[in-house]
């Protein structure tokens, strides 16, 4: 499933009628008929429906739903927010049918608002993907009366006043119960603060060509059947060689847990061996409970790992590096060094974060693939930005840090986004707030271990490894925990229940 911005979607329009040939009448009448299919679905002829109908295409999306559930008997009224002189285009074609249908309108007149309150379903057709800086009058009073209904809100494509992209945070907008999203899914459906407004949202389809869509958008959703696509099977006579030798460096004596999380992540989630680089002592408190790895002792100065022993980083498919090893200035020496001379494919994560980050252009002297997994918090620190300034705008700056340093970026959050060296977009959908919790990112970096030494191409590897972490946290809170008591441990074991259902 693709993701656009604003732009895209009018580029993918565009592509449609000019090159393909589709009209935009045409479009019109099967977005409103796809969306109305849906709401018909879920309402009853009983209920009053007002449709809210604003002067662009959005509006127009409102005339052809209000005409198509008219003629199948349902209690249709239809509000229009402008000026008849405002709706033009497509929209004045389909309010005219609409009319001469026999539909019943009438015009707000910028006060009282009073079909919104008679009406038990309000569908909200004012404005899409055309929105233009914050809400004017009348409408910006109206959507406040409208967000202070209980009755059942249904915004068509985005919720009037929402912009469709990342990077603005001064907005009013409809508060949807649900959203029909037409095309492909915005942007601003996968932020903090905005995704929240469309509610419980799904996807509608109006004939839009695929090749619309790829020529103009990078960015997509990663789903099951992407998952499906590409999920790296076993064969008969695979060996534990096959499914790659792994390496995980970390740990401190006051954070063991961390490095005994991602050595068992790896292990589920199917790598063929696993060694723990670590501190003797992380060793002992860990290796009793993990006898499936195998283990490297690296010195210490105080209980932090330091560089004096070396790492040997030669004999290895990939290598996770930095979950929980602490901040202490001599380990930077140690994740350098693992940077440079490894020649496979390294993670890191966690602490090892904060030590590459005075080096972070060294990255782009790698031949083999760095992958990175930030959280917001972190991501900000590698960036020296606020970490607001990275929550308004995710997909901006992934991008921008992936191509500039080669890197492949997981930032980490509700709606994980995955990129790129070269940009390229996928935003992983499992997960729950059962997650939140410390210890979850270190079985995600050692799912992603043992994904990326699997028979997969890197970008798909990373994204199935954030789509495995997620399911498992899913699968658990549905059948057996809830969001307070699941731990990352739990997400462990719950790996095998998604194995379970995608092999
Ligand atoms: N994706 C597709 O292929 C299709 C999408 N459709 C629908 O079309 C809209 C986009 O239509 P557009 O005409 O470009 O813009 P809008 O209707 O979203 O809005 C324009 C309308 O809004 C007024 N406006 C803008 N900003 C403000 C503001 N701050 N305050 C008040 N009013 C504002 C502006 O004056 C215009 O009148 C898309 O979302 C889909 O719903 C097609 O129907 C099918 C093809
Ligand atoms: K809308």
């Amino acid at each position: 499933m693709f993701i656009v911005t604003a732009k895209e979607m009018y580029d993918i329009d565009k592509f449609a009628m000019q090159e393909i040939g589709l009209d935009g009448k045409l479009l019109m009448e099967n977005a409103g008929r796809a969306v109305a299919e849906k709401i018909t679905a879920m309402s009853s002829k009983q209920e009053k429906i007002c449709v809210l109908a604003g002067a662009g295409n959005n509006g127009g999306d409102g005339f052809v739903i209000a005409r198509t559930m008219m003629d199948q008997g349902y209690h249709i009224h239809v509000l229009q927010v402008v000026p008849d002189s405002k709706i033009r285009g497509d929209a004045s074609f389909h309010k005219r049918i609409y009319e001469n249908c026999g539909g019943s309108l009438s015009l707000f007149d910028g006060i009282d608002g009073t079909e919104v309150l008679d009406a038990d379903i309000i569908i909200d057709a004012m404005i899409g993907i055309g929105v233009k800086g914050e809400l004017r009058e009348p409408l910006l009073s109206l959507v406040s009366l409208i967000n202070q209904q209980t009755k059942k809100v249904i915004s068509v494509d985005v919720p009037s006043g929402l912009p469709a992209d990342e990077g603005t945070v001064e907005f009013s907008a409809v508060e949807a119960t649900y959203t029909f999203i037409i095309g492909a899914p915005k942007i601003s459906a996968f932020l903090n603060h905005t995704s929240p407004y469309y509610g419980t949202w799904e996807l509608v389809s109006i004939g839009l060509p695929k090749k619309a869509f790829q020529l103009s958008t990078s960015k997509s959703i990663w789903n099951e059947t992407n998952v499906r696509d590409c999920f790296p099977g076993r064969k008969p006579d695979d060996h534990k060689g096959t499914h790659g030798k792994g390496l995980v460096i970390g740990g401190c004596t006051e954070m063991p847990g961390a490095l005994s999380m991602t050595l068992k992540a790896a292990l589920r989630a199917g790598a063929g061996l696993i060694t723990g680089a670590t501190s003797e002592h992380v060793i002992n408190r860990i290796a009793s409970t993990n006898v499936e790895a195998t283990y490297a002792v690296l010195s210490t100065t105080d209980g932090f790992i330091n560089n004096d022993s070396k790492v040997n980083v030669q004999d290895y498919d990939a290598i996770a590096l930095g979950m929980g090893m602490g901040r202490k200035a001599f380990t930077s020496e140690l994740v350098r060094d693992v940077v440079s001379e490894a020649n496979c494919p390294i993670i890191i994560d966690g602490d090892g974060l904060h030590h590459i980050q005075p080096y972070l252009t060294s990255l782009k002297r790698r031949k083999s693939p760095t992958i990175m997994t930030p959280h917001p918090r972190e991501m900000a620190m590698l960036l020296g930005a606020n970490v607001n300034e990275i929550l308004v705008e995710p997909f901006r700056y992934a991008s921008e840090f992936a191509r500039k340093f080669d890197v492949y970026l997981v930032l980490k959050g509700m709606y994980s986004i995955i990129t790129s060296p070269e940009g390229k977009q996928s935003v992983n959908m499992t997960g729950n707030p059962g997650l939140a919790k410390g210890g979850s990112g270190d079985v995600l970096t050692g799912i992603i271990l043992a994904m990326i030494m699997q028979r997969q191409d890197m970008f798909d590897a990373i994204c199935n490894a954030c789509y495995v972490h997620g399911k498992s946290a899913d699968l658990l809170i549905k059948h057996q925990h809830s969001h307070h008591d699941l731990l990352a441990s739990d997400v462990i074991d719950g790996i095998a229940n998604v194995y379970r259902t995608i092999s």
